[in-house]
C-alpha cells in the first residue's frame, strides 16, 4: 500500500499572505486526516515564508496520522525535530535561497555527515527518509549511512512525463530496484500530480509513500479539499 501524505506548506503560503489565521493551517490538517490522507507532511525554512516552527510544534499535538517533517538539518531544524520527535524525518538538503528543494543528497560525500543525523533521530525513536535523485550510487550511498528510508526526488520525472513517460520512470524504477535489494524502505516527491501519479505508482515497486503539496492544493481550488483528497487516493488504488 502506498500512503498519501499531505504537504501542506502551500496553506500556511496562503494565510502568510494576510498575516492572520486564515486559512488555519491546524485545521486544514485536521480536514486532510478527515478526508483520507495518511500523513501530514511540512517543510519548514529558515526564512518561514510558508510552515513556521511554531506551526510544528502546534501540529505535532494534533496530526494523528504520521507526521512528516521534511528539511534541511541545520542547527534549529535539528532541534525542532529533536523536540516535536514526528514519526518521520526526511532530510533534504536545500540550498538556504532555494525556491523550492531542486536536488537529492550527494550520499557519497555527506556519508559521515548522514550517518550522524541518522543516528541521532533513530535514537530518539524517529524513523528517518533521505531525499535522493535517482541514481543508483546515491541510493547505495543512502544505505551506508543506515537511514531507513529514502525518498525519491521525482522533480525529473514529473518534468517529462509528458513528452515521454516510459523514459521519464526508467531511471525510478532502477532506483527503486536497487532500494528494493538493499532493503531500504522507499518514499518519493516533489511535483507528483493528478496527471503523473498513477503511472509512477503503477510502475514503482514498493512504493511505501508519496508527499504531495504543490499540485494538490492547486487542485483543491477547483475541485475542493475532500474532493481532491479523494482523486489522489483513487490513483494509488
Ligand atoms: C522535499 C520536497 O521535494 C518538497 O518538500 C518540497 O521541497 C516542498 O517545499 P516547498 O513547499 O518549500 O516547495
Ligand atoms: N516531499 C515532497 C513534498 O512534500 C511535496 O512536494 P510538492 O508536491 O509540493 O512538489
Amino acid at each position: 500500500m502506498t500512503r498519501l501524505s499531505v504537504n501542506i506548506n502551500k496553506i500556511a503560503t496562503l494565510r502568510n499572505a494576510r498575516g492572520g489565521n486564515n486559512p488555519d493551517v491546524v485545521k486544514v490538517a485536521l480536514d486532510c486526516e478527515r478526508f483520507g490522507a495518511q500523513g501530514i507532511t511540512v517543510h519548514p525554512r529558515p526564512d518561514e515564508r510558508h510552515i513556521r516552527y511554531q506551526d510544528v510544534l502546534q501540529l505535532k499535538e494534533v496530526v494523528t496520522t504520521e507526521f512528516n517533517i521534511e528539511g534541511n538539518p541545520d542547527e534549529r531544524f535539528i532541534e525542532l525535530v529533536t523536540r516535536v520527535r514526528p514519526e518521520q524525518v526526511t532530510l533534504v538538503p536545500d540550498a538556504v535561497d532555494a525556491i523550492t528543494s531542486n536536488a537529492g543528497w550527494d550520499t557519497v560525500k555527506h556519508r559521515m555527515h548522514l550517518t550522524n543525523l541518522v543516528n541521532h533521530f533513530q535514537r530518539l525513536g524517529i524513523r528517518v527518509s533521505i531525499f535522493v535523485d535517482a541514481d543508483d550510487a546515491m541510493v547505495r550511498g543512502a544505505k551506508e549511512t543506515g537511514t531507513d528510508r529514502i525518498e525519491l526526488y521525482t522533480e525529473p520525472y514529473a518534468a517529462h512525463y509528458a513528452e515521454n513517460r516510459e523514459a521519464a520512470i526508467a531511471p525510478f524504477v532502477q532506483a527503486a530496484k536497487v532500494a528494493q535489494e538493499l532493503g531500504l524502505g522507499l518514499n518519493a516527491g516533489h511535483d507528483l500530480s493528478l496527471e503523473n501519479l498513477r503511472y509512477f505508482h503503477q510502475n514503482i515497486p514498493g512504493l511505501l509513500e508519496v508527499s504531495i503539496g504543490h499540485a494538490l492544493i492547486c487542485d483543491a481550488l477547483y475541485f475542493g479539499l475532500e474532493n481532491t483528497i479523494q482523486l489522489y487516493l483513487k490513483e494509488l488504488e
